[in-house]
C-alpha cells in the first residue's frame, strides 16, 4: 500500500450520524493486552458532542459497548468490536434540506456519486463517525502506553490567531484544548463572536508523539510522514498537514537543518522524521482544519433537480471543528504508530527470531 495505513493494526468503522448506532471493528491487536475500558470511556468523553458552548449542542453520552475480542479484562487476539448507540438524532431538523446541497459539506458529492443519500445529519459523511475512530485510537493508545509512547495534541491557531507559548499540559484542562492560556482568551472571544454571527471558524492543531524509537517507517512506500499525512487528511474537514516546523519553507537550509551532536539532534525542525523514518526525536505535526461548513446564514445552492435555492439550516453544529478535531487527530496518530510498530517488528529478522525462539 502506497499511501494508506492499516497493514497490521487496522480498523473499519460503520454507521451513520442519525442511524441506530456507529461503531468500529479493530483487527491486529495482540492477545494478552490489558483492556482498559475506563480509559476507552474517558477518551470518548474528551471528543463527545454537547459538552460546552464550543461544540455542537447534540447531546450524546457516547457510552461504548465492547462486543468482542476481550475476555476477563484482556484482549484475546480476535477482532475487537465496539458499538455506540445514537440517542439524540432529531432528524426532523434536516427535512428542509433533504433535496438541497449544503455548501461546504459532502451532500453534493455523495448525491452525485451514489444517487442516494442519507440526508439526516450528513449520514456517513458526518463527523459523528469520528467517535468510532477515537475508540480505535484508545485501543492503540493502550498498546503504546505499554511502550511509554505518548501522544498529545491541542489547538495552536484559531481564526488566524496564533499561539505564542505552547504548553501541552495546559491543553489537557482547557475547554477548547488550547495550547496557550493567553491565546485561549482571544480564541474564546472569536468563537463566541462567530457563534453570535451564525458563522464558524477554522483552526490548526499541533500534535506530538513522544518516545518513538529510531527507525519507524519504510523508505519509499510506507513512509512515516506519508502515512501520518494520509491518516490526518482522512479526518473530516482536514485540508492539510505540516510535518515539523510549519515555518520551515521560509527558512534557509542553514537555518532549517537540525545539526547533530554525539548527544543527539540540536533542534527538531524536521519534526522527528528524516527520509520517511523516525529519528528518535518527538514526531511533531500540525493539522489544518477548515471552518465548519454548516452555518446558520442564508447561502446560495441548488437542489437535486438543478433549481437554484436559498439554503437555511437548522440542526446543531460545531462553531469550530479543530477543537474536537484535536482528539480525533491524536486517535489517528495512535493507530498509525501502533501499525508502524508491528510492521517494523515483522521487517526485522532479530525480532522474528526472538518470537520463534
Ligand atoms: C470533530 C468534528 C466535528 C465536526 N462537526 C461538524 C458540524 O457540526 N457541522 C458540519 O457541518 N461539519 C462538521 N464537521 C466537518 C464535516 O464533517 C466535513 O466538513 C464534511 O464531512 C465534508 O468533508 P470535508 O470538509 O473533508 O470536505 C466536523 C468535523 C470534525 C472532525
Ligand atoms: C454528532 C456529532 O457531531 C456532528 C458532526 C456533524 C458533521 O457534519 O460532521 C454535524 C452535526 O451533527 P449531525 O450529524 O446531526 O448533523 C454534529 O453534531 C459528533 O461529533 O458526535
Amino acid at each position: 500500500m502506497f499511501n494508506s495505513f492499516g497493514e497490521i493494526f487496522r480498523f473499519t468503522t460503520f454507521g451513520e450520524s442519525h442511524g441506530k448506532a456507529i461503531g468500529v471493528i479493530i483487527d491486529g491487536v495482540p492477545a494478552g493486552l490489558k483492556f482498559d475500558e475506563e480509559f476507552l470511556v474517558s477518551e470518548l468523553d474528551r471528543r463527545r458532542p454537547g459538552k460546552n458552548r464550543f461544540a455542537t449542542q447534540r447531546k450524546e453520552s457516547d457510552t461504548p459497548e465492547v462486543l468482542s475480542g476481550v475476555f476477563e479484562g484482556m484482549t484475546t487476539g480476535t477482532p475487537i468490536s465496539i458499538v455506540i448507540f445514537n440517542k439524540d438524532q432529531k432528524s426532523k431538523d434536516y427535512s428542509n434540506i433533504k433535496d438541497i446541497f449544503r455548501p461546504g459539506h459532502a451532500d453534493f458529492t455523495y448525491w452525485h456519486k451514489y444517487g442516494i443519500r442519507d440526508y439526516r445529519g450528513g449520514g456517513r459523511s458526518s463527523a459523528r463517525e469520528t467517535a468510532a475512530r477515537v475508540a480505535a485510537g484508545a485501543v492503540a493508545k493502550m498498546i503504546l502506553r505499554e511502550l511509554d509512547i505518548e501522544i498529545e495534541a491541542g489547538v495552536v491557531e484559531i481564526g488566524g490567531i496564533r499561539a505564542e507559548n505552547i504548553d501541552y499540559e495546559y491543553a489537557k484542562n482547557s475547554p477548547i484544548f488550547a495550547l496557550d492560556s493567553e491565546a485561549e482568551k482571544k480564541w474564546i472571544e472569536a468563537i463566541d463572536k462567530a457563534r453570535e454571527e451564525h458563522n464558524s471558524l477554522g483552526g490548526v492543531v499541533k500534535l506530538r508523539i513522544k518516545n518513538l524509537p529510531v527507525g519507524l517507517g519504510e523508505p519509499i512506500y510506507y513512509k512515516l510522514d506519508n502515512i501520518l499525512a494520509s491518516a490526518m487528511v482522512s479526518i473530516n474537514a482536514v485540508k492539510g498537514i505540516y510535518i515539523g516546523n510549519s515555518e520551515a519553507h521560509k527558512l534557509t537550509g542553514l537555518e532549517n537543518n537540525d545539526e547533530i551532536s554525539k548527544d543527539g539532534f540540536l533542534s527538531n525542525n524536521c519534526g522527528g522524521v528524516l527520509g520517511g523514518i523516525s529519528n528518535g526525536e518527538d514526531v511533531e505535526l500540525e493539522v489544518f482544519f477548515k471552518p465548519t461548513p454548516s452555518i446558520f446564514k442564508p447561502q446560495k445552492s441548488v437542489d437535486i433537480y438543478g433549481n437554484e435555492v436559498e439554503v437555511n439550516l437548522k440542526g446543531r453544529h460545531d462553531p469550530i471543528v479543530a477543537v474536537r478535531g484535536s482528539v480525533v487527530a491524536e486517535a489517528m496518530a495512535a493507530c498509525v504508530v501502533a501499525d508502524m510498530l508491528f510492521l517494523n517488528m515483522t521487517r526485522k529478522m532479530e525480532y522474528i527470531k526472538k518470537i520463534y525462539q
